[in-house]
């Protein structure tokens, strides 16, 4: 699904450079739950934006469903990208629009009818626990609700690839339980390629099935995630109780 081999970006500030990511390799295969985690400036953000095609790499070579992705034009990257979804932080509801037009909202950017698209988001809101509040405006959820409806718009298009950009740090510990459990479950029913960016090492241990961790720009560690566990400590010591 993914590959990057020797991918390395800085940024030109006004005296100097910074080197956001530095000789990134690795691999993210069909089907896997792969998680990125690291502390505050280590890259995580610049690794997402590079894979999800919205950032430029400077130098190596970034293989995405079997493309090089340099060959694209900017019309073949919104091509590919239909086959992948977002979920964010900050769930990115429209706050104009009710939740059924937020959920069926990808599918009206691709042209499709009213009716189509809204069973196909009710569906999905069913499946996400929340078909009671279609008629709902975002202004009136939870933040876990709120999660829930990004959720479900981000599936109604039937990803291939998912990108979870810490979907559960605004929330407070049982909430984000539920929404991990949803991941999960979305998971095991439609089978996406799901690269998850957390900074909180628990999260990551319960969903992922592959880790890597980023440190100095640098990889620092890479593997299936029980090799992640006996690097607790040294995580502890980093981050202490936010863990
Ligand atoms: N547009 C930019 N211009 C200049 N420097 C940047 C830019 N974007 C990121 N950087 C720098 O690149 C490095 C990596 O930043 P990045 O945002 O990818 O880290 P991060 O791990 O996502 O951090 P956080 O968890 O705080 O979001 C940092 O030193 C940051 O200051």
């Amino acid at each position: 699904m993914i590959k990057l081999e020797h991918i390395s970006k800085s940024f030109k500030t006004k005296n100097n450079s910074v080197c956001a990511l530095d000789d990134i390799s690795l691999e993210i295969h069909d089907g896997e739950i792969f998680g990125i985690i690291g502390k505050s400036g280590v890259g995580k953000s610049t690794l997402l934006k590079i894979l999800s095609l919205s950032m430029m790499y400077d130098t190596g070579t970034y293989t995405l469903m079997d493309i090089d992705v340099k060959t694209l034009t900017h019309k073949d990257k919104v091509k590919l990208l239909q086959n992948t979804s977002f979920i964010y932080q900050n769930f990115s509801l429209l706050y104009n629009l009710n939740v059924l037009d937020n959920v069926s909202l990808p599918l009206k950017l691709r042209g499709v009818d009213k009716l189509t698209r809204h069973q196909k988001a009710r569906e999905m809101l069913a499946f996400v626990g929340l078909d009671s509040k279609a008629l709902d405006y975002p202004i009136t959820l939870s933040g876990g609700e709120a999660q829930r409806i990004s959720i479900a718009r981000a599936l109604i298009t039937d990803p291939k690839l998912l990108f979870l950009d810490e979907p559960t740090s605004a929330l407070d510990e049982e909430t984000a339980y539920d929404i991990l459990k949803l991941i999960r479950k979305l998971h095991e029913t439609f089978k996406p390629t799901i690269v998850f960016v957390s900074h909180q090492i628990q999260s990551i241990k319960y969903l992922c099935d592959r880790v890597m961790m980023l440190g100095d720009n640098k990889i620092k560690h890479i593997g299936k995630i029980d090799k992640l566990s006996t690097l607790s400590t040294t995580y502890d010591a980093i981050w202490g109780d936010r863990l």
